[in-house]
């Protein structure tokens, strides 16, 4: 196991929020957290990195290389994330300062993790931002001269930089239109095959889900209600909640990511 999670909560002041959970996370393996929001996916997965609001506070165990995640030292936690724990959200747009170039993020990531020669940084960026299919030129480029799919690409470049073990995807594509999405996701999937981190992929989506996971939890009002292979959540689901949410959503062919849009995006190879 990459990742075990036991029994943790998540509480405010006035409830608690995350229902002790308990699920753990394989080397290299795709493991899709799914429930409707609201349901808990991003308190969890932000207990993970120390990364709850002020006014919440976690309770549990959360193991990961041997370290006990909740009580690192803040220190610890924050050069833990970017390094061997890594995340990509939602809000691309809130990941990037607007007026740094993209390579000042690289520059600022890299420095902040202790690569110390500038030439290093520099070759590191460029190869990192090709890996992801875009061109090394918008290291120069404002956040705000990128696309939405640019831009989720050169945070995913970003966070794979440094070789995490875990990378925790949160709705990463819910921002994008859905050519773009799956783009992302077929990116982060050849990415996943390369360098065989695991993904924590939070989602409500189905269709992403069929197509990535290996296993999958589903999470309600705080709790995982329940948690198994793909192949048995999608074929014998138990509860009543994970029915309703398969059955919502029309099994739709999945667009072909080889196939052109006719909307490639400016800069991308
Ligand atoms: N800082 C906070 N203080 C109090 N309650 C919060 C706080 N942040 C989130 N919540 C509540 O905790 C619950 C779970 O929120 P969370 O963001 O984890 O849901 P989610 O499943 O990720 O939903 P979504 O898919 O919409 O992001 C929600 O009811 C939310 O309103």
């Amino acid at each position: 196991m990459i990742l075990s999670i036991e029994q943790l909560s998540v509480r405010s002041r006035e409830k608690a929020l995350v229902h002790e959970v308990t699920l753990s996370i394989r080397k290299e393996e795709w493991f899709a957290l799914v429930g409707q929001s609201g349901s808990g996916k991003s308190l969890l997965s932000q207990a993970i990195g120390q990364m709850l609001p002020p006014n919440l506070a976690a309770h549990g165990r959360i193991f990961f290389q041997g370290l006990d995640l909740l009580r690192l030292p803040p220190s610890r936690a924050r050069s833990l994330r970017g390094s061997a724990l890594a995340y990509v959200f939602q809000d691309y747009q809130g990941s990037f300062t607007p007026f740094r170039t993209i390579g000042q993020h690289f520059e600022e990531y890299q420095k902040a993790h202790g690569v110390a020669s500038a030439g290093v940084r520099k070759q590191q960026a460029m190869e990192a931002l090709e890996s992801v299919g875009l061109d090394g030129q918008l290291l120069s480029r404002y956040p705000f001269q990128l696309s939405g799919g640019q831009l989720q690409r050169a945070s995913i470049a970003i966070a794979l930089l440094l070789s995490p073990k875990l990378l925790i995807a949160d709705e990463i594509t819910t921002a994008l239109d859905s050519v773009s999405g799956h783009r992302i996701l077929q990116l982060l999937a050849d990415k996943q095959r390369q360098t065989g981190c695991a993904i924590l992929f939070i989602t409500h989506d189905w269709r992403h889900v069929r197509r990535y996971a290996q296993r999958i939890a589903v999470m309600k009002e705080g709790k995982i209600v329940e948690s198994g292979s793909k192949q048995h959540i999608l074929e014998h689901p138990q509860h009543d909640y994970t029915r309703r949410l398969i059955q919502a959503v029309p099994v739709l062919p999945v667009p072909d990511s080889n196939l052109s849009s006719g909307l490639m995006e400016v800069g991308q190879r």
